[in-house]
């Protein structure tokens, strides 16, 4: 085995090695990145059996020291019954009465940024969503205490998962924890930003005892939540889980949005479907929570975006221990298993012609069993996505507010994948807009 393994080919191209892995080499395969071995699993049912076993034996492997500086000891990163603890601690955050208040937040970030947009006008689409997803979480995560600090939060926060993405792509994930490249120590840098602006924030809001509680923002919800024995979080854990709600909620659905504009763009059919539905639920009002389950094809839309373009294109590994299974098949302890939304999302034998963009593969008379199961872009088992429901509302009502008033025209070309902490496209998203009403004036 050559010293880095696999890494260059996996370095050059994640997914095209993954999807070869899988077809030249079958569902169980074998790799290595440096001293790491791994193990990626295709098969759905393989893939299920990791999520639904328990963390006991599948047990989450902490890969990435740029990510334990940003989040701390936060739900994402904990274990066992500390896990759990956490969890239920963070879930009324983003539970879907908390996600019911936060929608009108979600709707009215996006009447904002329509109102800045013209007929014509020319904008980078991953730019525009990226600013619209950041002033969602910001607001729902901390209402509108951040202020003009939010900036510098937000830039931290940037920071922080461009290094995040290179490290998990580069031999910065090789690197021992003592190492301080120059990319550690703008981490470094970024998080003590961070710190400074969440800790001032989480110690107004404790002195002054308010914004807690149900319909608060998420931040009031972790200060309020107590566990069994009615203790709460501490203010460091506090801030470990707001940024790591923040971290794991901005920029996933900020890409899942620029990839669902850049699909519709190409395929007329599926907007002008969009756009009728749209202009049959709503009626030009605003879309509301409560439109979110009359949008059927606007959620397909959606959900078929997930499955062509995963934000999270790796689910974080598990190291197996006590004695794990698959398919009946012991498995050795210390095997390090992996799984790609990317690649069992497009084979073929889940999804006929997978690479095509058909939102009525999820019609209810068609979806089937196997597809829902080889569907995972929020992971699964108990360890699934807490902000699956949030993101899946938020990209829905986005796309129904935007869509109503504009037609994203993207430049013609094909744009290529570049997969760092989330799936982004390779380079530059430009568009132009197209007021819908001027449209059908015919002006
Ligand atoms: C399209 C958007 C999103 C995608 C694709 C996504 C995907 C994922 C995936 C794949 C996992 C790991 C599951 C596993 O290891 O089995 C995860 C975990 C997590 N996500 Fe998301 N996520 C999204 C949005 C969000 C949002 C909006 C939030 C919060 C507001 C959020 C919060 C979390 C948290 C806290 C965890 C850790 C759960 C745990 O370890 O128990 N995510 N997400």
């Amino acid at each position: 085995m050559p010293l880095l393994g696999n890494l260059p080919a996996f370095r050059r191209d994640p997914l095209a090695f993954f999807a070869h892995l899988r077809d030249d080499f079958g569902d169980v395969v074998r790799w290595s990145l440096g001293s790491r071995r791994l193990t990626l699993l295709s098969h759905p049912e393989h893939i299920a059996e990791l999520f639904g076993g328990s963390q006991e034996q599948f047990r989450p492997v902490d890969i990435s020291w740029v990510f334990r500086q940003l989040v701390g000891d936060s739900v994402i990163l904990s274990q066992g019954a500390d896990w759990r603890r956490k969890r239920d601690l963070v879930q009324p955050a983003v539970r879907p009465r908390q996600v019911r208040g936060y929608a009108a937040t979600m709707v009215d970030c996006a009447m904002d940024a329509a109102r800045g947009w013209a007929d014509r006008q020319r904008i980078d689409v991953e730019q525009e969503m990226n600013l619209l997803t950041q002033r969602i979480v910001v607001r729902t995560l901390f209402g509108n205490d951040l202020g003009d600090r939010a900036r510098a939060v937000a830039d931290a926060m940037e920071v922080a998962a461009l290094e995040l993405g290179a490290e998990l792509r580069g031999i910065g994930m090789l690197l021992p924890d003592w190492a301080r490249t120059p990319a550690r120590r703008r981490v470094l840098a970024a998080v003590e930003t961070i710190d400074a602006e969440v800790g001032r924030l989480i110690r107004a809001r404790q002195a002054a005892e308010c914004g807690t509680g149900d319909g608060a923002d998420a931040l009031g919800m972790l200060l309020a939540a107590r566990d069994e024995e009615g203790n709460r979080l501490t203010a460091r854990q506090v801030r470990d889980e707001a940024v790591t709600l923040w971290g794991a909620g901005h920029e996933t659905t900020s890409v899942g949005l620029t990839w669902c504009w850049y699909l519709l763009s190409a395929a007329p059919e599926v907007r002008d479907r969009l756009t009728a539905e749209l202009d049959s639920v709503l009626g030009g009002r605003p879309p509301t929570f409560d439109d979110y389950d009359r949008l059927v094809w606007t959620r397909q839309v959606v959900k078929e975006t997930l499955r062509l373009y995963p934000p999270v294109w790796v689910v974080v590994p598990r190291i197996t221990q006590g004695g794990a299974t698959l398919g009946g098949e012991p498995i050795p302890d210390g095997t390090t298993l992996c799984c790609s939304p990317w690649s069992t999302h497009r084979d073929p034998r889940w999804f006929p012609d997978p690479d095509a963009f058909r939102p009525e593969r999820w019609d209810a008379d068609r979806k089937d069993a196997a597809s829902e199961q080889a569907w995972f872009p929020f992971g699964g088992g108990a360890r699934t996505c807490l902000g699956a429901r949030f993101a899946l509302v938020e990209m829905a009502l986005v796309i129904a507010t935007l869509a109503q008033r504009f037609h994203l025209d993207i430049d013609p070309g094909v744009v290529g994948t570049a997969p760092g902490l989330q799936l982004r496209p390779a380079t530059a998203m430009r568009a132009t807009l197209r007021d819908r009403e001027l449209c059908l004036s015919g002006n």
